[in-house]
């Protein structure tokens, strides 16, 4: 299914911060928005999830209009945001119950075991989020990628950020798996993506 923007325009107090930005992101497809601080990469993924409006433009899925259905968009996307919306003192588990449960997508304790498998935090598993690290953190708001296979639009914001070499790399290996099942994933990153295959990129400062 195709993510499509026609002319989409993101104002911020006085600042435009981008003007008429129309992307195409396909099944299969991997791409990345790129751009300065500040320049509205998170505002723009922000926008794409529904979870503030546009200035001007409008926002296509699969053909149709996502103010035609947002409840059936909204059930096709994970947002992955640049803040963890997690409780710190839940450890990574229940904060992963949680998450998937408020998502109307309940996980047993096996699914949530292997999920956390997947980011290698079976030891943290148990811990108060206070007490991990920035990374050991990052890895669990990651643990749903794991559990989001049905989820056909991924939106990820700044995924691989704090992550250790060995983390960025399966984080990079679920989203082509994703995208090779069929998923489209739209994603900010700062760093090179590490990728094994080739990306889409746009730059947002071609539409400042
Ligand atoms: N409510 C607001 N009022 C005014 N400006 C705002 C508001 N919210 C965000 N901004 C500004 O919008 C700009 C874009 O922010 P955004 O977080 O989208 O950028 P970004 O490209 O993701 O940056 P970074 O790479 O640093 O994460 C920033 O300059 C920010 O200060």
């Amino acid at each position: 299914m195709t993510l499509k923007t026609h002319n989409l325009g993101c104002l911020k107090g006085d600042r435009l911060l981008f003007s008429g930005l129309t992307l195409q992101a396909e099944a299969g497809m991997i791409l990345r928005v790129a751009g300065g601080n500040g320049a509205g990469k998170s505002s723009l993924l922000r926008i794409l999830a529904g979870l503030a409006a546009p200035e001007s433009g409008s926002i296509e899925w699969a053909g149709r209009p996502v103010e035609a259905d947002r409840d059936g968009f909204r059930r096709c996307l994970f947002y992955l945001g640049h803040a963890a919306a997690a409780h710190e003192l839940l450890s990574p588990c229940e904060n992963l119950r949680w998450a998937c449960a408020c998502a109307g997508e309940p996980q047993s304790d096996r699914n949530l075991y292997v999920a956390l498998e997947q980011v290698g935090l079976t030891r943290e598993m148990d811990m108060p989020l206070r007490m991990l690290s920035q990374g050991q953190r990052r890895r669990a708001s990651l643990a749903r990628l794991f559990l989001s296979a049905q989820r056909p639009l991924w939106l990820l914001d700044e995924p691989f950020a704090a992550l250790d070499v060995d983390a960025v790399e399966r984080v990079a290996q679920a989203v082509q798996a994703h995208c090779a099942r069929g998923g489209t994933t739209v994603l900010t990153t700062h760093q090179d993506a590490p990728f094994s295959q080739a990306i889409a990129s746009l730059d947002l400062g071609d539409y400042a």
